[in-house]
């Protein structure tokens, strides 16, 4: 991969800094990227202690640089005002903090959310280097910005040097759909994605029989990169980019989903990836119909800026008995440890629970979920 002369240089300082340019170099050989561009916006996830530890803090911590674009990152492993009732221990908090404090001294916004785009939204066509994939999936396919699957390492290392190898979905060509997918169902599009994203290959383009809502394109692309190495799909007539090319031969037909999730629910949750405002308020019209407070255990998640944005709706939740958190989310804190079967209405979650925190899962639409939660 060519280098400029000041790119040259950053790699011979042998700190930090050339670090983080070494691991830009390997991706962009690894990939056969022709040089590096600049980025106008870094995401970085693996910010929970839980999935960083101790070592990931001490890395960080060594590197001692500076981020040099606009830097969000992704959710931590408890709500920052709120982490006892979450059932989080002291000690986990403390190191949960220090590490933050790392990422704030190194010049990150403490977003602490899965939904950047609600902050900073980024045009079509702008270079991104964003990690934690239904954040990556959404800026490709509903924005049309164009960003790579990014690890949390690699966010990192361009958030430093403030550019990213030049390859894959930064490069027109390479956003072309391969397959056609005939939706025919009225489906749940989280479960649409959560199904299709393990049975192809390659980017999909998908024809539906309505208009999909933006909530309902994050759900689908959530699903979707949970269980597939997708980071980009189009819609016919929706997503931006769907009209810049051919419509592929190869097709395949989705006219019902199963699922085959069984037990009983311990705790429901909700925002995965965090709730929109509209989600709020939709959990918030339905919780209307329902007189006194909720019998299990409700947790709900959003980023602050929703959450502060929305909190009349937050009060009224919070009087029904629903725990309404920020910062966090059941996939990356510990707190999710006490539980035994979580209910939920998220093809991510009901990917990465078992997966990550080892607990059993159900599905339910949102309409089911906050039903279960009066029962
Ligand atoms: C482990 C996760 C996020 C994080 O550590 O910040 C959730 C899954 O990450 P993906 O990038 O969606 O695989
Ligand atoms: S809520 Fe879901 S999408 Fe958001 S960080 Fe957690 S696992 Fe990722």
């Amino acid at each position: 991969m060519f280098l400029t002369k000041e790119e040259e240089k950053l790699l011979e300082r042998g700190d930090g800094v050339s670090k983080c340019m070494e691991i830009l170099v390997a991706l962009g050989e690894i990939f056969d990227a022709e040089r590096l561009i600049p980025i106008k916006h870094a995401h970085i996830s693996g910010v929970s202690y839980q999935n960083i530890g101790d070592e990931g803090l001490e890395w960080l911590r060594s590197l001692n640089v500076k981020f040099t674009v606009k830097t969000t990152i992704n959710p931590a492993g408890m709500d920052l005002d709120r982490w006892k009732e979450m059932g989080i221990d002291e000690d986990f908090a403390r190191k949960q903090m220090k590490l933050l404090n790392i990422f704030k001294e190194m010049g990150a916004e403490l977003t602490l959310t899965c939904t950047p785009y609600y902050i900073y939204r980024p045009s079509i066509g702008e270079h991104l280097a964003w990690a934690e994939s239904s954040a990556v999936i959404y800026a490709n396919s509903v924005l049309g910005a164009r960003t790579n699957r990014e690890s949390g390492i690699s966010a990192l290392a361009s958030a430093v040097i403030g550019k990213t190898p030049y390859y894959g979905l930064h490069i027109k060509e390479n956003r072309a759909p391969s397959i056609l997918v005939k939706v025919e169902c009225d489906c749940d599009p989280s479960i649409l994605g959560y199904k299709i994203g393990s049975e192809i290959e390659g980017i999909p383009i998908f024809k539906f029989n309505r208009k999909l809502s933006d909530d309902d394109l994050k759900a689908l692309g959530a699903g979707l990169a949970s269980t597939g190495n997708v980071a980009i799909f189009h819609v016919i007539d929706q997503t931006p980019e769907w009209n810049d090319f051919e419509i592929p031969s190869e097709k395949i037909v989705v006219d019902k989903l199963e699922l085959n999730f069984d037990c009983d629910p311990d705790i429901i949750t909700l925002g995965c990836p965090h709730l929109s405002k509209e989600e709020l308020i939709k959990v918030y019209n339905l919780l209307k119909n329902f007189s006194g407070k909720v019998r299990r255990e409700f947790w709900i998640f959003t980023s602050r800026k929703v959450y502060e944005d929305l909190i009349e709706v937050v009060d009224y939740l919070e009087m029904k008995g629903v725990r309404v958190f920020r910062d966090t989310c059941m996939v990356v804190s510990p707190a999710t440890r006490r539980f035994e079967c979580v209910m939920t209405n998220s093809g991510k979650a009901l990917t990465y629970l078992p997966k990550l925190r080892g607990v059993k899962v159900l599905y339910g639409t949102l309409e089911d979920c906050v039903r279960k939660a009066f029962e």
